[in-house]
């Protein structure tokens, strides 16, 4: 088939690679020429896993990229994989996709022929049908369900393993209102599927494709929290909250994946998502209370990790290390880091912060050029007061010596990945 991608970031470049690589033809269109140019050039505009491999072999031949909103009249259905980022009191900002709505309408307005817009895009329920259809109407001309469809098809890929996540998916989620349109996105996703062994396809409709998509971030998150709830508890006992949580993820009805209790969850979609969720759950009105608990323990456990801190030393003056600066290990992705409010808090307190991370410091010094940085965690430790763990980089799992030259070894373990020896003030957070 010929497929079109609007955005060609994390989750546009990566379903346009793996489109081609399952054989079909694929044109992405993005505003930024900088991005254009380097897919036309065969390399990848983001680091994934994979996913240089992917654009190298098809650059060229099954995949393109063109700056031209023109190019997806040529194309049978077009996938919008834009930013939602948040507002300020936690509502999804549609003004990206709105724009690149107007843009694709536009330019649909001079094809003949069928067309179906699919919403890659985490949106809230009702935003496709009540949001980008009339505006694809009306820049188009044409007639939803007549010239136009639309779709919604959640993307459930992780950050780090992004090719592999979408080509052997848990679940492919096909939402539509039309045969004609259900039929394109069967035709679209059968030879991955084929590839990737069955998985269960969902075909369900729009506004439950978009919710089923919040559903699954706001309960992996919940989840985080609820672990971190019980291992608080846990810590307060005396009792190891990792023989507790492993053993609960046993049970089958509960499973082991996202147990993992600590310093709390960040990065670029579950604190927008969960935000959008339970803003547009409250505009119609009701009240979220399980997902806004979720927010209340993950925001306090930067802060219970702070009070770990000052059980040892009053931060006012001391050096403090903080080891891992990334949202989560294996990426260099600083956004909504457990680490922005742990140095905010530090700063506050007048500590004198030195920051490290194996790939992502130079993202964070962008938001904190005053603090200072080390190129290796030994360097980061050396004369340091206390250290605090925030990212389970697996490599901090083997520092040891290191340790030896602080100042005070006093160690705080947001992530429980530091081996804890004699010589070391080991303190964990949960
Ligand atoms: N990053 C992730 O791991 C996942 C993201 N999502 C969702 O997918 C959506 C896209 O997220 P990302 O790929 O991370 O975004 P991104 O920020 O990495 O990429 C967006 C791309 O859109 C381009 N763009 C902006 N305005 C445009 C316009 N008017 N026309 C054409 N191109 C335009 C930008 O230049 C950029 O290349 C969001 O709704 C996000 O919540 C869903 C699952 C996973
Ligand atoms: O909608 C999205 O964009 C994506 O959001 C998450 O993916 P991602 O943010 O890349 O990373 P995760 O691996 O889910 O980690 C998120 C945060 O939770 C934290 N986490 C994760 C697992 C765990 O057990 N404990 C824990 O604290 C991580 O450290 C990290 O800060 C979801 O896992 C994806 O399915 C989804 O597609």
């Amino acid at each position: 088939m010929q497929l079109s991608i609007v955005g060609s970031g994390y989750v546009g470049t990566t379903i346009a690679a793996c489109f081609a690589e399952v054989g079909h033809d694929v044109v992405n269109v993005d505003i930024d020429e900088d991005i254009v140019a380097t897919l036309n050039d065969g390399d990848a505009p983001i680091h994934e896993p994979g996913l240089d491999d992917l654009v190298a072999e098809h650059a060229g031949d099954r995949l393109r990229a063109t700056t031209d909103y023109g190019a997806v009249r040529d194309t049978d259905a077009t996938f919008l994989a834009l930013p939602t980022p948040s507002e300020d009191d936690g509502h999804i900002d549609l003004s990206i996709m709105k724009a690149g709505a107007r843009s694709l309408g536009a330019a649909l307005a001079e094809k003949d022929g069928h067309h179906l817009v699919v919403t890659k895009s985490t949106v809230v329920p009702t935003t496709t049908e009540e949001v980008i259809a009339p505006i694809l109407e009306e820049e188009s001309g044409k007639t939803l369900g007549e010239d136009v469809d639309v779709g919604m098809n959640p993307e459930f890929l992780r950050e780090g393993s992004a090719v592999e996540d979408f080509l052997s998916p848990d679940k492919v989620v096909l939402g539509s209102e039309t045969e004609r349109a259900a039929e394109t996105l069967r035709d679209v996703f059968d030879p991955l599927v084929a590839r990737a062994d069955d998985p269960p396809v969902v075909e369900t409709g729009v506004a439950e494709a978009e919710m089923i998509k919040y559903a699954n971030n706001g309960f992996l998150a919940a989840k985080i929290s609820l672990a971190n709830d019980i291992a608080n508890i846990c810590k307060e006992y005396g009792i190891d909250s990792e023989e507790v949580l492993s053993a609960i993820g046993l049970d089958h009805r509960i499973g082991s994946a996202f147990l993992g209790a600590g310093v709390g969850w960040g990065g670029s979609c579950f604190p927008k998502d969960v935000a959008a969720i339970i803003a547009a759950a409250r505009d119609v009105g009701y009240d979220p209370a399980m997902l806004e608990a979720a927010v209340e323990v993950n925001d306090r456990q930067p802060v219970r990790l702070l009070g770990r801190l000052r059980e040892h030393l009053d931060p006012d003056g001391a050096r403090v290390a903080v080891l891992g600066l990334a949202f989560k290990p294996g990426t260099d992705d600083v956004r909504n880091s457990r680490a922005i409010p742990l140095v905010e808090a530090l700063l506050d307190a007048n500590a004198d912060v030195v920051g490290y991370d194996p790939v992502a410091t130079e993202n964070f010094r962008e938001k904190y050029p005053e603090i200072e940085y080390a190129d290796s965690a030994g360097e980061a430790l050396y004369g340091a007061d206390a250290a605090l763990v925030v990212t389970d980089w697996p490599a901090f799992a083997d520092l040891d010596a290191e340790f030896d030259a602080m100042a005070t070894p006093v160690v705080v373990d947001g992530r429980r990945i530091v081996t804890r020896r004699e010589g070391i003030v080991y303190e964990s957070l949960v």
